[in-house]
């Protein structure tokens, strides 16, 4: 069986909604996991905020202005009287308990049951859509089955046997929707897996289910060899390794969860990325092989800061290295880049949510600065550490100032920390030193 995943824009309006009927009524049996409308989930975060903050006012007022916006979307999709009617209740069920919200007090439970909404709404509607088209479709609760341990790991083996049960519950139907992005947490309450968490749904449910195949269906066909928000003449890729969109997405390739690929590649489940609005677009298909070498694209990953630790007993001291990440360990902060000198070593982290403590335990034994507004600049690509072509990224230094270079820690990867307002500038000069045929 295979897993499909189409994304907020993908279930964005009555057409795109069309668009994935058509996409998915081809006779094969199959899950279809859906994000929210897009927009939904930022309302709903700006609601949750707006609750916290007890802005009632504002939150009331968006909370409507959210709910006109689903009316006429039900309408045109929905002819069927007793359908619409029956949608129109669950839509206002779910809006009525946004409004209860800000009557009690805040939580991060109630955050969380906040941003559910968006998934429970958009695959009621749809599910409510291709029971008046005639095809044999449930609506399995994704809470039911989808869960993550303290770690915010999923539980497989719950997921897996639950997943099961769900399915033979509803085994006559020849398409299951669910929702992505939405779980439980180890409390079993309300929880997420983060933004843009639905691709992560769809490769974990494809792992639980040993599925042929995940694709995920979006608004672009496929992934591109740089951030087409920032540059200009970017072009699909058509073949990607694991490792290489692992990479990408961990690194900001926004088209994919960070974790997309970790549940999928261990059993060799291959990953398709395709364009609702143009299904016929090859797309990128992601497996283990390996193709050409040479750098293959380029993400940027933002909000990163950059510690210096400089220490007159570095020198030669050893365990000195042990003594900082111990520290980082001590406060669950990981590390994405580190180059080192004789005197000083140099950091990257994400999150900086115990930035000060780490800081203050890191000036007993040394002198540190901080630098903040960072992004990692990430190349991609099958041994682009040994490729004759890779030369020609560093000319990229005449261009911005670069404050770390990580080159070797992997054959497939070279990352470059600049500042962010020279995030758009590196990504444009990069395109057009590595992938257009212009000599500079
Ligand atoms: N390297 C890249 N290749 C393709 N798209 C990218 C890349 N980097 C960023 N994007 C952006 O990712 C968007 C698709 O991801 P997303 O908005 O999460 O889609 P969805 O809502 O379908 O999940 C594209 O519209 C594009 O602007
Ligand atoms: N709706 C969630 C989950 C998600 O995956 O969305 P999308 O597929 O549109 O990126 C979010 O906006 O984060």
């Amino acid at each position: 069986m295979k897993v499909l995943k189409f994304g907020g824009t993908s279930v964005g309006s009555v057409e795109n909604i069309t668009n994935v009927k058509n996409i998915i009524n081809d006779g094969n049996k199959k899950i279809v996991v859906l994000s929210a409308m897009s927009g939904t989930t930022n309302s709903l975060v700006d609601i949750a905020n707006d609750i916290k903050v007890l802005n009632n006012d504002k939150a009331l007022k968006d909370i409507n202005a959210l709910h006109e916006k689903y009316v006429p979307v039900i309408d045109a999709l929905l002819s069927d009287k007793s359908l619409n009617d029956v949608t129109k209740t669950y839509i206002s069920e779910r809006f009525n308990f946004l409004v209860e919200c800000t009557y009690k007090p805040f939580s991060k439970v109630m955050e969380n049951e906040i941003l559910a909404q968006g998934e429970l709404m958009s695959t009621f509607i749809f599910n409510s859509f291709l029971q008046q088209e005639g095809i044999n479709s449930s609506l399995l609760s994704a809470l039911d089955f989808m869960k993550i341990d303290a770690y915010k790991e999923p539980s497989f083996n719950y997921i897996k046997e639950n997943l099961n049960t769900v399915l033979n519950s509803a085994n006559n139907s020849e398409i299951y929707i669910t929702q992505g992005f939405i779980c439980l947490d180890n409390n079993g309450e309300i929880s997420n897996l983060q933004r843009g968490g639905s691709d992560y749904t769809a490769t974990i449910i494809g792992a639980a289910i040993k599925a042929e195949e995940v694709q995920i269906w979006t608004d672009i066909d496929g992934m591109h060899n740089n951030d087409p928000r920032f540059v200009e003449g970017t072009k699909p890729i058509s073949d990607l390794s694991f490792d290489e969109a692992a990479e990408l997405a961990y690194f900001g390739a926004k088209i994919l969860h960070p974790q997309t690929v970790l549940p999928v590649r261990e059993d060799g489940i291959p990953v398709s990325l395709k364009n609702t609005m143009e299904p016929s677009a090859k797309g990128t298909s992601i497996t283990g092989n390996h193709f050409e070498t040479g750098i293959k694209a380029i993400a940027a990953k933002d909000n990163i800061t950059a510690i210096k630790i400089k220490s007159g007993r570095m020198l030669q001291a050893h365990g000195f290295l042990k003594k900082v990440f111990e520290i980082f360990e001590t406060y669950e902060t990981s590390i994405d880049m580190i180059t080192t000198s004789e005197v000083a070593v140099s950091l990257t982290i994400d999150d900086d949510r115990n930035l000060e403590q780490i800081i203050s335990e890191l000036e007993s034994f040394a002198s540190i600065e901080i630098d903040r507004n960072q992004s990692i600049i990430c190349l991609v690509g099958h041994a682009i550490v040994d490729h004759e072509g890779t030369h020609k990224l560093f000319k990229i230094l005449k261009d911005v100032r670069i404050r770390m270079i990580s080159y070797g820690g992997s054959r497939n990867n070279i990352s470059l920390l600049v500042d962010t307002e020279n995030k758009i500038k590196t990504l444009q000069k990069l395109n057009s030193y590595l992938f257009e045929l212009v000599t500079l």
